[in-house]
């Protein structure tokens, strides 16, 4: 039985002069071994780029996390060089890409750049330097070359009991997660709603209302514990299980 594809958009990054599509291994890691499906690298191209030809051949979509940030033109901002760094190249692949995947009911799971881009591609708004909010939390990656310091479980968050994020952690309440971001949602887009909360009000997850599959955002990083951690693991779990369902009725339809 072959694995079923999972499309993950990629960065463009300048690497040595030469254009690069990248993505962080992580999100490659956990769609393989806790989701376990295929993941398949889109790359970012600012024009050109097919969506349903992807779509058309994958079962689900991890949009993943990355420093650079949504370009502020794309929900109505002017953009400040402090708002950067930008990849036009991603947002134009990604925020088309979500959008299709959620008419089409492809399974979905966005996180932390993939949560704001969730929000601004079904019309919401972002809030920079959250930090510098009074009373905000600082929610930003921790100053450490150690990776799993940077990605420590460090941060209290409320989920929304009967929430689908609920669902797919496995649990309600209070959790703890990661937190890695100096942005986040402001108006929330009218087809989201808000799933967990951090203590100073940030929105941490989010799904699709009346989305006909999973389709939901998280603002920490499931995708590093994966493996080790029981909400991150029950989280890609369930969305590996919306994946499968989806290419076993994508079989079935095209047999
Ligand atoms: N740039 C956005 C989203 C942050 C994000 O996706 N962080 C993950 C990457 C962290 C890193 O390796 O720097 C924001 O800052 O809100």
């Amino acid at each position: 039985m072959t694995k079923p594809l999972v499309a993950i958009p990629a960065d463009f990054r300048v690497i040595d002069g030469a254009g690069w599509h990248c993505v962080v291994d992580q999100y490659v890691n956990a769609t393989l071994t806790v989701a376990g499906a295929m993941p398949v690298l889109v790359p970012a191209l600012e024009t050109g780029a097919d969506i349903d030809a992807v779509l058309d051949r994958v079962d689900g979509v991890v949009i993943s996390g990355s420093p650079s940030n949504v370009h502020p033109s794309l929900y109505g901002k002017e953009a400040k060089d402090s708002d950067g760094p930008f990849d036009l190249a991603r947002d134009a692949t990604s925020l088309p890409l979500i959008r299709r995947a959620i008419e089409r009911a492809i399974p979905l799971l966005a996180i932390c750049r993939g949560i704001q881009e969730l929000n601004v591609a079904l019309g919401g708004t972002l809030a920079s330097e959250i930090q510098d909010i009074p009373g905000n939390w600082d929610h930003r990656k921790p100053p450490t070359a150690d990776r799993d310091l940077a990605y420590a479980i460090r941060q209290p968050v409320e989920v929304r009991e009967g929430s689908c994020i609920a669902r797919y952690l496995g649990t309600s309440g209070p959790i703890s997660v990661n937190s890695l971001h100096r942005q986040a949602i402001s108006d929330l887009a009218p087809r989201l709603q808000a799933e967990a909360l951090a203590e100073d009000g940030t929105v941490e997850a989010v799904s699709v209302i009346d989305a006909k599959g999973f389709a939901a955002g998280v603002q920490w990083h499931p995708e590093y514990w994966a493996n080790a951690d029981a909400p991150s693991r029950a989280l890609f779990e369930a969305f590996g299980a919306a994946v499968r369902d989806y290419a076993a009725a994508r079989t079935t339809v095209t047999a």
